[in-house]
């Protein structure tokens, strides 16, 4: 038995300090958990969840309200609607209370008078079905209003958030703590609603318990004594408890929690392995797929005693001490119990309407009390919802931005130059610097050659000069200017790169090889096919049904299903689904190449470009194909620098004006080929390792 099934389900451990905060361990099963010991809070004031959260939420309280001031601006008639309907739903109840009791007043007296008075009967009956049929209206309104909120809320922030996320460099998302970017769900998920449902549950809930709480101590004050004290008591007993009862073993505190499990962990592994589309084919290649289902047994059968359910804040999740368990149910039940215990000595018709009322309103305060409580501990989120929203429109990208135009007006008209003073880069959680110190120009028009082992920094040194990565030292120039000078969209609109593993978008054909060009530039079909020649995706696209038009994968096409209230989807409805499914072409690796290349052309032909990088970008492609390119390239030199980084450089060494020979980071060897091949130093192994 491993050393972590000994351990009991749930076990306390003490604070340690870490970073000036007290935190705290627990254990869930095979779950670590670490909270916050906020001994700043006064012990009655840290198991009270309301007051609790109230402490915690100071700090983004000014984002809800800023966010509640940009709905009513929004949409006024929609939120002053929603927001009213909201308060009848939610004191809906206390009104059905309300009736009841006046219902049980009316039958008190009338058995203590011995006169019934239809015409109040009457009036009761009638209020109550006014009420009933005014809230069904008021449901509708309340729909319809939600709706027009939730469009408002959309057209408004998701393009913030769109251009917010756009923002967000890859520097920054290397970086653990950019919360950037997110994917919404885009059908379901609007920015801000999830606020607005929060806000309108927490609203629900504390108008529900209030309204229910003073209807039921205004039944209550009707009755004749001890009744009145009696009931009094045992109604408002339930609720402290319920007050003061934490919500789960660790109070309200936030945690974090991660397991070490090794079981576990290969159990997730294969299970991922398993439901995963993408490694069925591997998987049957490698003849693993008959081993996984023991091996998951066997991990499984290690774990079978330990709980591995994830440790949520909810009651069942991680579970409060019994006592409090035992104080909630007993004051919801004793109520009832204890009176009737009573009932045999003071037999009344007073005492049976005070037992259907106790009955009435202690269910729907514990009702109503749950909620709140469930609610408590989204006081917070709720908050954080809309300081997350206005944290992540402002977002500011770690990258800093220059002001200056490119291109500038004493540039070269031979092409881009390019200097690197001592540059370094280590990637963001990195141990070791993937370029060290680096060096060197490359004069306009210039066709350079990078050349080098895996892992030697080639592709990291063309990330530093698209500002994709900052530099952690030394300094790049472009056209003798400091590149983080520049305005990097325009430095960048005049860069072409062509990637290894380029990027097909969910388009046509045709829109996957004009993608880079404004959409405002009139674009023939003759300038497209020329492109897609030069790319050497002609033939191939020729082949396909619609030809340009043809629809790409990956798709994100809109479909789906529900299985209704009562059946499932039936064969017919599938098919019919299927009718309206876009027929997506997939592509191989060679094609995806040629296309990236014929995009490439399509940008050089009509854009002004001054620097165009290629890197990897013919590694899938057949030799010929390759040559083909590669002399279009060249042939496309005029006004531009060109850098190629490849490890098959056999054909382009003789033509590269410079030759970078690259190691560990660092540039080991630089010149032309003639000068490299006589220095007889590592650019020459590699090129007579080809050569072999
Ligand atoms: N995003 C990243 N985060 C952390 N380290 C990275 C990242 N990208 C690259 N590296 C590391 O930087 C070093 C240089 O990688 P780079 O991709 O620049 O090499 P390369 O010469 O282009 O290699 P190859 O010829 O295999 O494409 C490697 O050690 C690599 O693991």
């Amino acid at each position: 038995m491993s050393k972590v099934q000994t351990l009991p389900a749930t076990v306390g451990v003490g604070p340690e300090n870490v970073t000036g905060c007290k935190i705290r361990r627990r254990r869930h099963g095979i779950y670590e958990i670490a909270y916050e010991d906020d001994t700043s809070t006064p012990q009655l004031l840290s198991v009270h969840p309301f007051l609790d959260a109230f402490w915690q939420i100071r700090e983004s309280a000014p984002y809800a309200q800023a966010l509640v001031t940009d709905m009513v601006k929004l949409a006024p008639g929609a939120f002053v609607t929603y927001m009213m309907t909201t308060v009848w739903r939610s004191i809906s109840s206390a009104i059905n209370i309300y009736f009841l009791s006046l219902l049980f007043n009316l039958l008190d007296d009338s058995f203590t008078s011995g006169r019934l008075i239809p015409e109040a009967y009457r009036f009761v009956a009638l209020s109550w079905v006014s009420c009933t049929l005014i809230g069904l209206v008021v449901d509708r309104m309340n729909a319809r209003s939600n709706d027009d909120l939730c469009n408002q809320l959309k057209v408004h922030f998701l393009p913030q958030l769109i251009g917010a996320s756009l923002r967000v460099d890859l520097f920054s998302m290397e970086d653990l703590h950019t919360f950037f970017p997110l994917m919404l769900r885009f059908e379901s998920e609007v920015p801000g609603v999830l606020f607005l449902q929060e806000l309108t549950q927490l609203t629900r809930s504390i108008l529900v318990l209030s309204s229910q709480v003073v209807v039921i101590l205004h039944a209550i004050s009707f009755k004749r004594s001890p009744d009145r004290e009696i009931l009094m008591f045992f109604c408002l007993a339930h609720p402290l408890i319920r007050w003061l009862t934490p919500p789960n073993g660790i109070g309200s505190s936030a945690y974090v929690y991660w397991t070490d499990n090794q079981h576990f962990k290969r159990m997730k592994a294969l299970f991922g392995l398993t439901f995963s589309h993408q490694y069925r084919a591997d998987l049957m290649l490698d003849g693993i797929t008959s081993s996984i289902e023991s091996e998951y047994k066997q991990s499984a059968e290690q774990l079978v005693h330990v709980t591995d359910t994830e440790p949520f804040p909810w009651v069942s999740g991680l579970r409060r001490s019994w006592y409090w368990d035992l104080c909630v149910c007993i004051t919801l039940d004793l109520p009832l119990a204890v009176y009737a215990l009573m009932l045999p000595t003071r037999l009344s018709p007073s005492s049976i309407t005070s037992m259907a009322l106790l009955q009435q309103a202690t269910s729907a305060l514990a009702l109503s009390l749950g909620e709140c409580g469930e609610n408590t501990s989204s006081l917070r989120s709720l908050c954080s919802q809309a300081k997350w929203l206005y944290d992540a429109i402002d977002y500011q990208s770690i990258v800093p931005q220059g002001m200056g135009p490119y291109p500038c007006p004493n540039g070269s008209d031979k092409g881009m130059k390019i200097s690197f003073r001592a540059v370094t880069l280590r990637y963001p959680g990195s141990s070791h610097d993937a370029i060290q110190n680096m060096t060197f120009d490359i004069t306009p028009g210039q066709l350079v050659l990078i050349v080098g082992g895996n892992g030697s920094g080639k592709s990291s040194t063309l990330k530093l000069l698209a500002r994709l990565f900052e530099s952690t030292a030394g300094e790049i120039l472009i056209d003798d200017q400091p590149l983080i000078s520049y305005d990097i969209d325009q430095l960048r609109a005049t860069m072409s790169f062509l990637p290894q593993s380029p990027a097909i978008y969910p388009a046509s054909v045709k829109e996957n090889i004009c993608l880079s060009l404004p959409p405002t530039l009139e674009i023939s079909d003759e300038q497209v096919e020329r492109a897609a020649q030069m790319g050497g995706c002609s033939t191939w696209i020729s082949r396909l049904d619609d030809r340009y038009e043809t629809q790409l994968q990956p798709s994100f096409d809109i479909e789906g299903w529900a299985e209704g209230i009562f059946g499932a989807v039936s064969e017919g409805l599938k098919k019919e689904l299927a009718r309206h499914k876009v027929q997506r072409t997939s592509i191989s690796g060679g094609e995806k190449q040629r296309l990236a290349a014929s995009r490439t052309f399509m940008r050089l032909n009509n854009r002004e470009t001054r620097l165009v990088v290629v890197d990897e970008a013919t590694s899938a492609l057949d030799p010929v194909t390759e040559q083909n390119i590669l002399s279009e390239f060249r042939g496309s030199r005029s006004g531009k620098t060109m850098i190629f980084v490849t490890h098959r450089f056999h054909h382009l060494a003789k033509d590269a004006d410079q030759i970078l020979c690259m190691k560990d980071g660092s540039v080991i060897e630089r010149g032309t080929h003639n000068d490299l091949i006589q220095a007889d130093g590592e650019y020459a192994k590699l090129y007579n390792a080809q050569a072999a």
